[in-house]
This record gives structure tokens, C-alpha cells and sequence, in this order.
């Protein structure tokens, strides 16, 4: 009999890359809390690949190396631009444009260990590139080409909107990011373990990850925090709306998780960023709704603010698109996957789990005509 639903609580695997141990988030061994403060996050992906903190040449040439590979082909631009993005989820464009990019990579299918390390660098040089193109094609702006004086956070705020990006803004999207970077076995993470075991590429198990990654009770859901914010509108609305969400039995996004039961570690810097980012904007609105939401679902529910819930309010804050919190969670986790995907290379066998049958048996065929 089938003891647990959804794989709680199964062990699945080993892993070096992230761990989560008595409620506390480590990357590689390191705090969460200690990188969100200190590091940059082309560190963090080094770390997250390599094991360990880079040196100060082997940081600079990593940057360099997503600098070099940053800029998209005119035939993918191209391609971009002729498709009908308007009305398309950015998610669902993601997937669909990061399994285009392996058409450009002459060493898509080449699973050696050095080629996979350069695929990765490429995927994760063009995701922002990607996402910010993707953001202004649709709006009939022309995208924009990556700057080699930027760093990763910068460059993409720079692409997605033309403007030299302010200190503070640059300095929260390195924060999402690290903060966002990798999470143990969560369900886009085990989907592109799963992808590549089969022995598939690197483009696949990241585009299978994206797939996973926009559902509204996983990466999608900060957006869908968002849309709830936007729904109560002020702070005096959030009682009677939170208490006809519960009365209905509907989900309040932001909230709850399936390994933290005491609280999401990332949770606190993303509200410290919110608190921050919404005085200065004068929009206080967004960060006092997101209070008063936590107070009330905590005191009713018992149930604690994820990841998602105040990276809402945080990047709303920065101005960017409520449809493009998702891919820029994106952007972050693919530092994860790929860490995951080169370890699940390393050492290798197929996942392959059983399945108990619970349906009908001894059936017999019947003609059409006799149906
Ligand atoms: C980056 C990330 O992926 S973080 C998670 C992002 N997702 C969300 O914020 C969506 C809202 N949250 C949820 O749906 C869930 O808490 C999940 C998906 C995160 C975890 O799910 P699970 O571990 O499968 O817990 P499950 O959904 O079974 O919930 C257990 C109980 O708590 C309730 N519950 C859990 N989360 C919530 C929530 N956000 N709002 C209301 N009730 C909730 C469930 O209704 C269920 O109650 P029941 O036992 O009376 O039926
Ligand atoms: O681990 C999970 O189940 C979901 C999550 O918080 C993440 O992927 O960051």
C-alpha cells in the first residue's frame, strides 16, 4: 500500500549541492544567509558547480566567460521576433526557447564532462538575455545587446529596460538570485535529475525543469502572489479576502512547504528586501498588505511565508513585469539544475521508480461496433 503521496519524505538520491538541515539552507556547505549578505552571485554559481568558492582569477574568468557567451544569434533574434509572444506565458516561451538555443550548440549532444561544462556556461550567459528579449520584443522594443562592464544582475535590469541600473536595484537582483540559486531536491530540480539519467542532454534536463519550475505551486506562484496583492488592492481588504480564501478551501499562494514546517529560511531577506525597496518606491502598500496577509494566515492556518511570497512585493518594487518573476526564478535555478544535472552525470543510473497499479485487471477487448 502506498504509504506517502507526492514523495514526501523519500530519500531520492545523494547530493553535495544544497542542503536543508534543521530548517537552515547551505549551499555547497555555506550558509544561505551568509552568501546573501556577502557574496555576488556569479560566485554562488561557481560554488554550486565547482564545490567550492572560486579564487579571485578563477571569478574573473568565469565572468568573462558569461559576458563571452551572453549575446544571442541574429537567427534567434530573429526567430524571436517573428513569433507571436504577445499573448504567450513567459514560462511557456522559456521552455521553448532554451531547447531552440541547443540548435545554435554544435555540442548539444556531446555528453563529455569539459563540453558540458561549456554548455552550461552558455545556458546560463543567455537565460537573462533571453528573458529581457523576450520582455521587449513583446512590447515592440528592439532587445537590447549585453554589456561587458556590467555583472549578471546588472546586465539584465540594463536589457530589460535600456536604463543604467541603480545601485539598490542591482544589488536586490543579486540577492534574488543567490537567494533563489538551488533548493535540494524540489520538483524542477528532481525533474531534470530524472531527464538526464536517461543519458539526455544538458539543454533537455533544463528545459524540462523549466516546464516544472511554472506551475503555480512551485516557481509559479510568486507571480500568482503577486495577482492575490493586486486583487486585495489596500490593507483593510485583506482580512475579509484571506478569510473567504480559507472558507473556500483555495490555496494562498506565497505560503506553506512541504520540508519547512518552521518557516523558509529565504523568507526573511526577501521580507527585509520588500520592507526596504517599498520605502523607498513610497509604495508601502505592497510590503503592509504582505504584513497583514502573514499575520492573518499564520494566526488561521499556522502556515509560514515561502520564497515566494515576498519576492512578489520585492520585485514589483524593481518595476519589473509580474509575469517575469517566474523566469527570473528562471535565471537563478538554473545555477541549481545544472549543478544537480553535472552530479547526477558524475554519477549516473537511471531513476526509474515503481508505480503501484490500483486499477481495474482482466479486461477483455470488445469489437468497436459492440461498444
Ligand atoms: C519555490 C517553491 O516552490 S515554494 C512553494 C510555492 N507554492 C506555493 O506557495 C503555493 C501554495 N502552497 C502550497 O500549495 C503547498 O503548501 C505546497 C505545494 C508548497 C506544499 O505542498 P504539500 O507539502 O503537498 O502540502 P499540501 O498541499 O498537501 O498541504 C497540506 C495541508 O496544508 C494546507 N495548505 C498547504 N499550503 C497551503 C496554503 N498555501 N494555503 C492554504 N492551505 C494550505 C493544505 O490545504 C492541506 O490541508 P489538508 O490537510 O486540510 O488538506
Ligand atoms: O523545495 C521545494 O519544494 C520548493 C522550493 O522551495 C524551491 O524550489 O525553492
Amino acid at each position: 500500500m502506498l504509504k506517502t503521496k507526492g514523495l514526501e519524505g523519500i530519500v531520492a538520491t545523494t547530493s553535495c549541492v544544497s542542503s536543508i538541515i534543521d530548517d537552515q539552507l547551505r549551499y555547497q556547505g555555506y550558509n544561505i544567509d551568509d552568501l546573501t549578505e556577502n557574496a555576488s552571485f556569479e560566485e554562488v554559481i561557481y560554488l554550486l558547480w565547482n564545490g567550492r568558492l572560486p579564487k579571485k582569477t578563477e571569478l574573473n574568468d568565469l565572468k568573462k566567460q558569461l559576458s563571452y557567451n551572453s549575446a544571442l544569434p541574429k537567427t534567434f533574434l530573429d526567430q524571436m521576433k517573428s513569433s507571436p509572444l504577445k499573448d504567450l506565458h513567459p514560462m511557456a516561451a522559456l521552455r521553448t526557447w532554451i531547447s531552440y538555443l541547443s540548435f545554435f550548440d554544435t555540442e548539444a549532444d556531446k555528453l563529455i564532462k569539459e563540453a558540458n561544462y561549456r554548455k552550461a556556461i552558455r545556458i546560463q550567459a543567455k537565460i537573462p538575455t533571453i528573458v529581457a528579449a523576450f520582455a521587449r520584443i513583446r512590447q515592440n522594443k528592439d532587445p537590447l545587446e549585453p554589456r561587458e562592464d556590467l555583472n549578471y544582475a546588472a546586465n539584465f535590469l540594463y536589457m530589460l529596460t535600456g536604463n543604467e541600473p541603480e545601485k539598490i536595484s542591482v544589488e536586490a537582483v543579486n540577492k534574488a538570485l543567490i537567494i533563489h540559486a538551488d533548493h535540494e531536491l524540489n520538483a524542477s530540480t528532481f525533474t531534470s535529475r530524472v531527464c538526464v539519467a536517461t543519458l539526455s542532454d544538458l539543454y533537455s534536463g533544463v528545459t524540462a525543469a523549466i516546464g516544472a519550475l511554472k506551475g503555480p505551486l512551485h516557481g509559479g506562484a510568486n507571480t500568482a502572489v503577486m495577482e492575490m496583492l493586486m486583487q486585495i488592492g489596500e490593507v483593510e481588504n485583506v482580512e475579509p479576502y484571506i478569510r473567504k480564501t480559507i472558507d473556500n478551501k483555495q490555496k494562498i499562494m506565497g505560503f506553506g512547504h512541504r520540508v519547512y514546517k518552521q518557516g523558509d529560511p529565504r523568507a526573511k531577506h526577501l521580507k527585509e528586501m520588500s520592507k526596504q525597496l517599498t520605502l523607498i518606491t513610497g509604495e508601502r502598500k505592497w510590503y503592509e498588505m504582505s504584513l497583514e496577509i502573514e499575520k492573518i494566515v499564520t494566526r488561521e492556518k499556522g502556515l509560514l511565508p515561502n520564497v515566494d511570497f515576498y519576492s512578489a512585493s520585492v520585485y514589483h518594487s524593481l518595476g519589473i513585469k509580474h509575469d517575469l518573476f517566474t523566469p527570473i526564478f528562471a535565471i537563478s535555478r538554473t545555477s541549481g539544475w545544472i549543478a544537480h544535472i553535472l552530479e547526477q552525470y558524475d554519477n549516473n543510473r537511471l531513476i526509474r521508480p515503481r508505480a503501484e497499479y490500483i486499477g481495474a485487471v482482466n479486461k477483455t477487448y470488445t469489437p468497436l461496433e459492440n461498444r
